[in-house]
């Protein structure tokens, strides 16, 4: 029987969701690209894996820009202020941005999975190797260049925190605008546990998809509140000269193939 859409469980529905931009045909290597579902009965736990060292500092936060993709809320990089080390990282790590991919319904959104399950949203903290490289954009060609921490979002109670971000967004509606964000701690969007995560080889999710990450990814979700993830769904694509303006929702990649590589845990 031909399933109508509206009759489909979501997974079907998931093919339907027409991936923001198309593909390249060739990435750089392809072995190792993201995001993946993560196994977790296929993971293997590395008792020599440590405890994450997260310092950040607010005072280097500096501004929200709506690039096209998502937002990013980006911070000063050029000393060692906010810093991640120790997980499966042997360097010192930077914070440069952080920003999230998310759907156009709290049935999906998130990049990676756990044992399928797809998370509303899912946010990406982004450090780049300042013991190797001088520059951000010297490390995304790495293959130890980059470290992303990965944290999902669920639909629950409203993320105090997060609120002064949610409340900055309508200035960064439109592709390309900037606003001014400061004393900004991503400490607070962090779950209270963050000894329990998965990490593996993998890559950027956006253009140019180099293989340089280390994915960190949390197994403790925080909570947000409907409306507060409504704001994402109000900004646009678009830029404010474009006649067609489009939501920016969906903003996530297809998930890639394994292709043999190993997903570790810091937890039994
Ligand atoms: C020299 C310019 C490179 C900009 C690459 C910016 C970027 C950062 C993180 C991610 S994500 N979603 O893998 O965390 C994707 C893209
Ligand atoms: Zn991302």
């Amino acid at each position: 029987r031909a399933c109508n859409l509206s009759a489909c469980s979501s997974k079907f529905v998931l093919s339907q969701v027409h991936p923001m931009w198309q593909e390249p045909l060739a990435i750089p290597g392809g072995d190792r690209q993201s995001p993946i579902d993560i196994v977790v009965r296929k993971s293997i736990f590395d008792p020599q894996l440590r405890p994450l060292k997260v310092q950040y500092d607010p005072r280097t936060c500096q501004q929200i820009w709506n690039n096209g993709y998502s937002f990013l809320v980006e911070y000063d990089d050029t000393t060692d202020k906010s810093t991640l080390k120790g997980g499966p990282l042997e360097d010192q790590f930077r914070l440069c941005q952080f920003h999230f991919h998310w759907g156009e319904n709290n049935a999906w959104g998130s990049e990676h999975s756990i044992d399928r399950r797809l998370y509303p949203a899912e946010l990406h903290l982004v450090h780049w190797n300042s013991d190797k490289y001088s520059l951000f954009e010297e490390s995304v060609i790495e293959d130890n260049g980059l470290a992303v921490i990965a944290v999902f979002l669920k639909i629950g109670k409203r993320h105090e925190g997060l609120q002064k971000l949610v409340d900055a967004l309508p200035a960064v509606r439109h592709k390309d605008s900037v606003v001014e964000f400061t004393k900004f701690d991503p400490a607070c969007l962090l779950p209270e546990n963050i000894d329990d995560y998965w990490t593996y080889a993998g890559s950027l999710t956006t253009p140019p998809l180099t293989e340089a990450v280390t994915w960190i990814v949390m197994k403790q979700h925080i909570e947000v509140s409907h409306d507060q993830l409504a704001v994402f769904r109000s900004l646009l694509f678009t830029s404010a000269e474009e006649q067609l303006q489009r939501s920016m929702v969906n903003n996530f990649r297809v998930q890639q193939a394994l292709k043999g590589r190993t997903v570790r845990s810091s937890f039994t």
